[in-house]
């Protein structure tokens, strides 16, 4: 921040007061001093690159020209890209967040969605011949999978890829409305190519869905290909710069060759040779999914920043009489909504790290063909990324109406931030859909240990327990909440397996009985993935030290008694808690508000965002937000013009028309 720069002497101060120094957490956060200071020369380079190409904030221009800027800023980022020299994944997420904060972009499946499923899913050859023209933007692609009818059950996706032996080509084929490609990103104005999943025909034998490589526009005219019907969906909820896109295929053909043959393939005459093991098709999934657990809580990460700054900021209502307005942070009720946000920022920022580090741990043994991970790597991104989205989406919400009536201005930031969060809980997986995987993975589980086998250690948390009763008491010892945490998962998941069980005596086939179940199931596995945040959350912790330590352990206690308090049934519904226990933790999380209250502001310094990526007149790290507002307000488009076109062609007409009716006297343009 700039030395000279004017800061509202309510920050000073809660800056002077703080326990503990923000900057070891931020370096602990990035991975040290060095880690860090690159991390803010990549970020301010970019905002400040960003400010000369000469772009409106997001918030003040039409859907049209959001796009527009966005292929501009995105043509910029990649140029500073290449002439860094960056290669680093974690460099490239800092210079993106930089770029696009809290905004999506048409580009966001090249390498996410469309290089990388690619590169999991294409043979040597095929990548060799592909991947230069992928790298190097002569092919801009997405990910087409969902239809119009169909997005979670993919078993039931309509499009075909027909194989004709007599000219070595795929035909493929989009039969009926339902079965038209519908909303992958970037599909609709902006890519040239796609990975497009079809259900496999050949020699008559339908064998699933499988992965194609289909070029959809001329790649120097741009125009739709013979065949091809593309274009936009329309307006949605946010992520307004994505022209997320629907592509109806008319019996196009494509070379035999574009099928992605790595793990199954189509020889010459049709003849179809099996992949080894048929999940490996969704493997692309599961590489977006862990990333979006990491998307979902940077979100929560800025909002909160954003929401505890301008609550250190405002000044409203006295709470003793006479006594002067204060700082709205200092109602408990503000720190009761607010804090326990904090706590699930920093608790789902480590989620992301440790399942991003299990991913890169677990992938080459899959890439080797060693799938023995596999199933566990499924259902942990799965119920991580449920998890996260649905806590940092609430959170962001929550952070924005504790804004007050400025949280409802696009000014704050947060509406972009709200919107392009909760997509989360949709993309990539409907959250229902996907916490019940986890749910899948759970009773499968439960099943083995039943059979005696061995289960990993992540789920050891199922053997019976010989504690029926927990341990708690006033000091909140940690390893006595972790202990709560799991005896619920487990016994929730044993309480779902056997009704799943009691269902089936009861004459049920599976699938009923899992259904008739679901609720109970998605319980089990929110409350094992829950297990798993407050586990990974503790685990960071425990590797800090003084005055640090102490801060953190404070905010991890209120992660931790705030879920329990918020499902307080699910923790005395077997006697596991005691009423005796329960009535400690209330004013238990009351007394962590008011510890936590001194360190809020440098908690959220910490996450170190700079306010190019906040966006935000709230947020603003010198708390100006008076002037940010009315610079804000300034510039809506509505007030270019004293006097709107609007105003003459509509507006008085009305008001002419009404007055003469039930006046019958003449306009005056004064009272
Ligand atoms: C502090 C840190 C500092 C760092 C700073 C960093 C800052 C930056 C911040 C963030 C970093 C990240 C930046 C990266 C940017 C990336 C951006 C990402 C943006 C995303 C944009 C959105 C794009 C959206 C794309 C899409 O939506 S694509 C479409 C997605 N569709 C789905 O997900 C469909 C969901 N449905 C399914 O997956 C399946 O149909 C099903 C629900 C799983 C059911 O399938 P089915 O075969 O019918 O299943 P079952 O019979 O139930 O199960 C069969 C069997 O298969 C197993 N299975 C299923 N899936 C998988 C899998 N994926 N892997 C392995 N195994 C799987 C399942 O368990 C069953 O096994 P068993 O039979 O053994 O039980
Ligand atoms: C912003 C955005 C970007 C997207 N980008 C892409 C993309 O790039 N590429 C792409 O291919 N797709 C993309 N999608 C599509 C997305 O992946 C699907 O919308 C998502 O997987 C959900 O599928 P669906 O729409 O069919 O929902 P549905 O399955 O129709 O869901 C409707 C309801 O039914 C419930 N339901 C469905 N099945 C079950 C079940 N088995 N058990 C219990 N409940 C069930 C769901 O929980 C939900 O409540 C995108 C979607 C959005 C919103």
């Amino acid at each position: 921040m700039a030395a000279t720069q004017l800061v509202n002497p309510d920050l000073v101060k809660e800056r002077q007061n703080a326990a503990f120094s923000p900057e070891h957490l931020t370096y602990f956060l990035y991975g040290g001093p060095e880690k860090t200071k690159r991390k803010r020369f990549l970020q301010n380079l970019v905002i400040e690159g960003v400010k000369k190409l000469g772009v409106k904030q997001y918030a003040t221009v039409s859907r049209e020209e959001q796009y527009e800027q966005a292929l501009q800023k995105y043509a910029y980022l990649v140029d500073t890209e290449r002439q860094l020299g960056i290669t680093n994944s974690t460099d490239k997420a800092l210079l993106h967040e930089a770029v696009f904060p809290c905004e999506s972009f048409p580009y966001i499946l090249q390498y996410a969605a469309f290089i990388n499923p690619f590169t999991m899913l294409a043979s040597e050859e095929q990548k060799a011949k592909w991947l230069p023209l992928m790298k190097n933007f002569r092919l801009v692609g997405t990910y087409a999978q969902t239809e119009m009818g169909h997005g979670s059950f993919l078993r039931g996706l309509e499009t075909t890829a027909t194989y004709d032996p007599s000219t070595q080509e795929f035909v493929l084929h989009s039969p009926t409305i339902s079965s038209i490609k519908y909303w992958p990103a970037g599909l609709g104005k902006t890519a040239n190519a796609c990975i497009v999943m079809a259900q496999l025909i050949t020699k008559g034998h339908n064998y699933g869905m499988h992965a194609f490589l289909l070029q959809i526009r001329d790649l120097d005219t741009h125009q739709p290909l013979s065949g091809i019907t593309v274009g936009d969906i329309g307006s949605k909820f946010g992520l307004s710069a994505n022209d997320n896109g629907f592509l109806k295929m008319d019996n196009v053909r494509i070379p035999r060759n574009n099928m992605l043959m790595r793990h199954s393939r189509v020889l010459p005459d049709g003849t179809y040779i099996e992949p080894k093991n048929d999940r490996l098709m969704y493997g692309g999934m599961t590489s977006i999914r862990t990333d979006v657990v990491g998307v979902a809580s940077r979100r929560l990460c800025i909002a909160v920043t954003i929401a505890i700054r301008y609550s250190a900021v405002r000044r409203q209502s006295e709470i003793e009489p006479g006594a002067g307005e204060v700082q709205v942070l200092d109602f408990q009720t503000q720190q009761y909504r607010l804090f326990p946000q904090l706590a699930a920022a920093y608790a789902t920022t480590f989620a992301s790290t440790t399942i991003s580090a299990f991913y890169r741990t677990v992938s080459p043994h899959i890439e080797r063909g060693d799938l023995q991970e596999l199933p566990m790597l499924h259902a942990l991104s799965a119920g991580l990324k449920a998890y996260t989205s649905w806590t940092c989406a609430d959170g962001v919400e929550v952070c924005r109406l504790a804004c007050g009536g400025h949280g409802y201005s696009e000014a704050s930031g947060l509406p972009k931030a709200y919107v392009d969060t909760t997509a989360a809980c949709t993309y990539e997986g409907e959250n229902y859909v996907l916490i019940l995987q986890t749910a899948r993975y759970l009773m499968k589980c439960c099943r083995m240990l039943a059979e005696g086998e061995q289960v990993p250690e992540v789920m050891d948390f199922l053997r019976p327990s010989t504690s029926e009763t927990s341990r708690l008491d006033a000091r909140l010892v940690m390893g006595d909440l972790i202990q709560a945490f799991a005896h619920r998962a487990a016994r929730m998941t044993r309480d779902a397996a056997q009704s799943m069980q009691t269902s089936i005596v009861k004459g049920e086939n599976p699938g009923q009985a899992w259904n008739s179940n679901s609720v109970q199931l998605v319980a089990a596995a929110k409350a094992f993935t829950e297990l798993h945040v407050v586990r990974v959350f503790a685990e960071a912790v425990e590797t800090m030290r003084g005055s640090l330590r102490h801060v953190m352990e404070s905010l991890w206690r209120l992660f931790a008694v705030n879920n329990i308090v918020s499902s307080l049934g699910d923790f005395l519904v077997d006697g596991y808690l005691s009423t005796q226990q329960v009535s400690l933790l209330e004013p238990a999380q009351r007394d962590l508000l008011k510890e936590l209250r001194p360190d809020a502001v440098s908690l959220v310094d910490a996450l170190d965002f700079p306010d190019g990526v906040l966006d935000s007149a709230l947020g603003r790290w010198d708390g100006q937000v008076y002037e940010a507002l009315y610079d804000y307000s300034l510039r809506s488009k509505l007030n270019e013009k004293q006097v709107l076109d609007a105003y003459l062609k509509h507006q008085r007409p009305f008001m002419e028309s009404q007055w003469k009716k039930h006046a019958a006297s003449a306009v005056t343009s004064r009272l």
